[in-house]
């Protein structure tokens, strides 16, 4: 299945296999790279003296990727990274691999460990960043230069897009990679970043784990509602303050959910082809979506994470008014977050949001928005999807489902859909709920084992896309 079965004409010519030395010096780097505290506080405040100081770091422990004749290294919107690997055949269409190196931030208390220590613990290291991000992008070039070291040459050119500010936006980083590429002509056969994983856990019934690869991303609205009022004594108040006007509307929100969409999504197309997995009678179940769809979309609306997969959803994450204890408050603020699910939009989810709050007191105000992301191709000619399927086969061959899905978190990756219709977002990581709820919250980490198995993925990937393709209509001179 797959391309035809070309990868077996092709198998990956140089073994992933690293001695002790190798190994040691590859889970040393990335210890120094979580100790590098690169956090993005907001789009204006980032640490850039750790990110300055990243930068100088990946020239120390990767001295063979900068110095190869091949290999064009660019610094970016001031701290990300842009590597333009040469390949020997042009007729090749290029791809990208992407990581980020800034992480959010975090509380320093819960922590079993101080989260910029990258401390090894029992066979795990921990951090911030040791999941998201800091992984992938330390495993990319590692991969590369540890190919380098053993005199490779790729065939296929490739980029490698390193953000700084994927956390709070990515304009200054990712968006300016993507718009110097295209004046450079630059159109990408496909891209790779982070996203999903091997998921193991997340669905009851399941007892072996998956692999989901993103091909699609959730939309993205932050709204922020506000009620004005007088100020006034507060012995003397009104009826309703702009407080109580607020807390109704965001409570008949929390109270209305979006519509269960799971009829018009990919996720159909992930449980139909996870079907197989299921134990009786959920395969048949699922097999038959067309009889036992709304059936299947009420089940899956009874997980928090599952339900993500179904429909918009929206959280409430800040809530600011009051500035005295006897004043009536004159204003009151709420943001919401909200993540919209393939089969809508921004303006339908914002009609929606509108009509269920029904108050012409609470006024509206778009901080940011974007709509979700095409879905990519996931079928047999699906160039990335494909490679992604085969190095997981080779890499995780307990691994026997791999299925399509959709991301439910951003990624910088959607600054780069100018360049190429095959955006594929996943890790080559086993994840469990557990260690789901540690990203972006405390004690992160990563064990040693899993991270030189990303990296030996990465090594074997960039080696498989050199594969031979169907011809190319043009050359492609990067
Ligand atoms: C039947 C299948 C069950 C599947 C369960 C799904 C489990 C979820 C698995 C992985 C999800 C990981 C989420 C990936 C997160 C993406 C990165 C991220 O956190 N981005 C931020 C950054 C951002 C983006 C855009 C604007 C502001 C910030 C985000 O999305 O908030
Ligand atoms: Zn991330
Ligand atoms: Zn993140």
């Amino acid at each position: 299945k797959g391309l035809k079965g070309r990868e077996h004409q092709r198998a990956p010519q140089i073994p992933s296999q690293f001695s002790p030395g190798e190994r040691f010096a590859m889970k040393e780097a990335l210890k120094g790279a979580i100790r590098i505290p690169t956090v993005s506080f907001s789009p204006e405040n980032l640490n850039v003296t750790a990110l300055a100081e990243f930068g100088e770091y990946l020239r120390t422990v990767f001295p063979t990727v900068f110095k190869t004749s091949f290999i064009q290294h660019e610094v970016i919107g001031e701290y990300s990274h842009l590597f333009t690997v040469r390949g020997s055949d042009p007729s090749l269409q290029p791809y990208m691999l992407m990581a980020h190196s800034d992480v959010v931030p975090t509380p320093e208390e819960g922590w079993e460990v101080p989260p910029f220590s990258g401390l090894e613990r029992d066979g795990f290291i921990h951090g911030q960043g040791t999941l998201d991000n800091k992984n992938s992008l330390m495993a990319i070039l590692q991969a590369l230069e540890l190919l380098l070291n053993r005199n490779y040459i790729p065939r296929r050119s490739f980029f490698i897009a390193l953000g700084h500010d994927e956390e709070v936006s990515g304009h200054n980083g990712a968006q300016k990679i993507s718009a110097l590429l295209q004046t450079r002509g630059v159109k990408l056969a496909f891209i790779v970043d982070e996203g999903n994983f091997i998921l193991d856990g997340f669905v009851s019934y399941l007892k072996k784990p998956f692999a989901m690869i993103a091909v699609s991303e959730k939309g993205l609205i932050n709204l922020r509602l506000q009620v004005n009022m007088t100020p006034g004594h507060s012995s003397a108040p009104p009826k309703e303050t702009s407080i109580g006007v607020l807390a109704a509307a965001v409570s008949r929100l929390e109270q209305t959910p979006m519509p269960n969409m799971f009829v018009s999504g990919p996720t159909k197309m992930t449980l139909q082809e996870l079907a197989h997995e299921f134990p009786f009678p959920a395969n048949i179940i699922l097999s038959n979506l067309w009889l036992f769809g709304p059936l299947v979309s009420r089940f899956m609306e009874r997980s928090y994470i599952t339900n993500t997969l179904v429909r918009t959803t929206m959280a409430l994450t800040m809530f600011n008014a009051g500035v005295k204890v006897n004043v009536i408050p004159p204003v009151a603020q709420a943001i919401i977050n909200m993540r919209i699910h393939p089969a809508q939009t921004v303006q339908e989810v914002l009609d929606l949001v509108k009509n269920i709050v029904a108050d012409s007191r609470v006024q509206f105000h778009v901080l940011n928005a974007f709509d979700p992301l095409p879905v990519s191709p996931s079928d047999h000619q699906a160039l990335g999807y494909q490679l992604l399927r085969q190095t997981i086969q080779s890499i995780f061959p307990e691994v026997s489902t791999v299925v399509p899905g959709i991301c439910i978190g951003n990624t910088d990756s959607r600054h780069y859909a100018n360049l190429t219709t095959g955006i594929y977002r996943f890790n080559p990581l086993y994840l469990r709920p557990q260690s789901f709820r540690s990203i972006h919250g405390i004690n992160e980490k990563i064990s040693v084992q899993a991270y030189e198995t990303q990296v030996k993925f990465i090594f074997e990937f960039i080696q498989n896309a050199d594969a031979d393709q169907e011809p190319a209509p043009h050359r492609h001179e990067l």
